[in-house]
């Protein structure tokens, strides 16, 4: 079995992934008091901070290397998280990246629905057989509404935020499957040993990103 090599308690592993989530990302820990900085635009994929290590990785990596302990926290779209289906601890939702997954058709659209395109297999398989629709699902990687727009899908599911890639391509949304945003995602093995470290990074998070009107003081 591969071990992870061992850290000092005190110090901290993050896995961030690159892309739209990483700034925000930054920008949200830094304001809980973790001294971090946007990772210099370099090749460099490991960027060392003062007691604080940050893994810049692929979204569907981050789940992965915080499951398996190599990172001690994480963030991640619910969506990719709910693609992995790692048991990771899961403990603040922080509120940006706010998006949905939706079933997606040209408009107009009627006939059945006999192959979905998406970058979400697991999602679109327990969508479709909890209607009992016998879709084949497609796995795909990007610009996922092009498998609509092409006939290569009768439908496929993928996210939408302002609908503006919809509207740009004569598509409509027909159902959604669930509401996601970052979450921030912890080993449930580095919860205990890094404790002193990552309780408190979770208590300001959930204060920071606390909706305004949850009562909470
Ligand atoms: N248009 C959007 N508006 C808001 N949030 C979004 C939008 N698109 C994606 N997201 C959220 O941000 C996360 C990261 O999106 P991003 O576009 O950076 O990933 P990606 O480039 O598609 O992923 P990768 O190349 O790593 O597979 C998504 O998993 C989702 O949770
Ligand atoms: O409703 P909208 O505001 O238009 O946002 C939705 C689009 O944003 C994401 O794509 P992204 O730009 O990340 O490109 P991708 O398809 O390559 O992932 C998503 O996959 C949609 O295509």
């Amino acid at each position: 079995m591969t071990s992870v090599p061992e850290r000092r308690p005190d110090h901290l592993t993050l896995a961030l992934p690159k892309g739209r989530i990483m700034d925000d990302a930054i920008a949200l820990l830094s304001q809980a008091g973790l001294p971090l900085t946007r990772p210099e635009a370099s090749r460099a994929l490991r960027h060392e901070f003062p007691g604080v290590t940050v893994l810049e990785l692929r979204n569907q990596d981050v789940p992965v290397y915080v499951d398996l302990g190599v990172a001690d926290a994480g963030i991640v779209g619910k969506d990719v998280l709910l693609e992995a289906g790692r048991p990771v601890y899961e403990p603040v939702d922080l509120h940006f990246a706010e998006c949905r997954l939706s079933l997606i058709r040209e408009i107009g659209a009627s006939g059945p629905v006999a192959r979905v395109g998406t970058k979400y297999p697991r999602a679109a398989r327990a969508y479709l057989e909890e209607r009992g629709i016998p879709a084949e699902v497609v796995k795909l990687s990007g610009n996922i509404e092009l498998a609509a727009l092409t006939g290569l899908a009768d439908a496929v599911i993928d996210l939408v935020q302002t609908g503006g890639t919809l509207r740009a391509n004569h598509l409509e949304e027909v159902d959604v499957l669930f509401h996601s945003s970052a979450r921030l995602i912890v080993n449930r093995a580095a919860l205990k040993l890094r404790r002193e470290r990552l309780r408190p990074l979770i208590a300001r998070l959930r204060e920071l990103t606390a909706p305004a009107d949850s009562g909470l003081t």
